[in-house]
């Protein structure tokens, strides 16, 4: 199966276009796991054990797990949730990018090593660095394209002089991907929910990619506005996924024992919040 059929499949039957981040923080642990590195498989176990149902894709982000030299968790934690919840993608966010022959070291990383459905990559050196990943046909590479932070705009909104019509850089990335870097038809964006209008206009240039928005939740970013402006479907089922990531706001709803079922609360809410938005 290619990361996209198995994206459409997670919406269908979770009926969903939530994605979960896990980004532990062993500081915000509950109770006597508080402080604790040893504990992230733990923790995040059993937040995607209480929502792998209400979810189409999980996103760790590696920089938790590496700083905590917790990378061997990470693997146990992939093959969890391959176990636990097959049917929901995992898109590793790791926005790695490099000259070719370490970008194949990268690839390796995220689909061999952590057995990934996707990854997240930063286009800043160029295709030579994208292609690398492209050798694995069925996986997914999401490309950072207008992210959420604030500064994103120091580049990303900048105007290329020397292409006709004077794109945003965002929106040329945006194109290329639609067009000549998709040779796998499974390449998505990252989009920020904090940037609405952008989503829309990214929506006008890669009318069938996925996009992959985070911001929503701890940054603020409005979930209503980013579902119209991205999400394209019939009842069916989405024509242009969108998959739209929470994590601090799911991680960390509740600081007690009962955190996992907190995170399953908010969860459900942010999922039905957002189907309700497709009108
Ligand atoms: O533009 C981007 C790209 C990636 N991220 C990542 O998404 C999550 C967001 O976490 P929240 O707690 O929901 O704010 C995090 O892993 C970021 O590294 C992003 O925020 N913006």
């Amino acid at each position: 199966m290619t990361f996209l059929q198995q994206l459409h499949a997670a919406e269908r039957l979770n009926q969903s276009m939530l994605c979960v981040g896990l980004d532990p923080e062993p500081a915000k642990f509950p109770g006597a796991w508080k402080g604790d590195a040893g504990r992230i498989f733990d923790f995040c176990s059993a937040i995607v054990d209480a929502t792998k149902d209400l979810v189409s894709a999980f996103k760790p982000q590696i920089a938790y797990f590496a700083a905590h030299r917790a990378e061997d968790q990470l693997e146990r934690l992939m093959a969890h949730i391959k176990r636990v919840a097959p049917q929901v993608p995992v898109i590793l966010d790791a926005k790695r990018g490099d000259i070719g022959s370490t970008a194949e070291q990268y690839a390796r990383e995220a689909f061999v090593r952590y057995q990934a459905d996707a990854v997240t990559l930063s286009p800043f050196m160029g295709f030579d660095t994208i292609e690398p990943f492209l050798r694995y046909a069925d996986k997914g590479v999401i490309v950072l394209c207008r992210t959420s932070n604030p500064g994103g705009s120091d580049w990303q909104n900048q105007r290329l002089a020397d292409i006709p019509g004077q794109p945003r850089l965002y929106e040329h990335l945006a194109h290329l991907a639609q067009t000549e870097w998709n040779k796998t038809g499974q390449l998505g964006l990252v989009v920020g929910a904090t940037f609405p209008e952008e989503i829309a206009r990214v929506r006008e240039i890669a009318p069938t990619l996925p996009l992959l928005i985070p911001g929503v939740g701890a940054q603020g970013g409005d979930a209503v506005a980013t579902v119209r402006a991205g999400w394209r479907g019939t009842a069916e089922g989405s024509t242009a996924p969108i998959i739209v990531n929470s994590s601090r706001a799911v991680l960390y709803a509740s600081s007690g024992e009962d955190f996992a079922a907190a995170a399953r609360r908010v969860a459900l809410a942010t999922r039905e919040q957002l189907n309700a938005a497709r009108g």
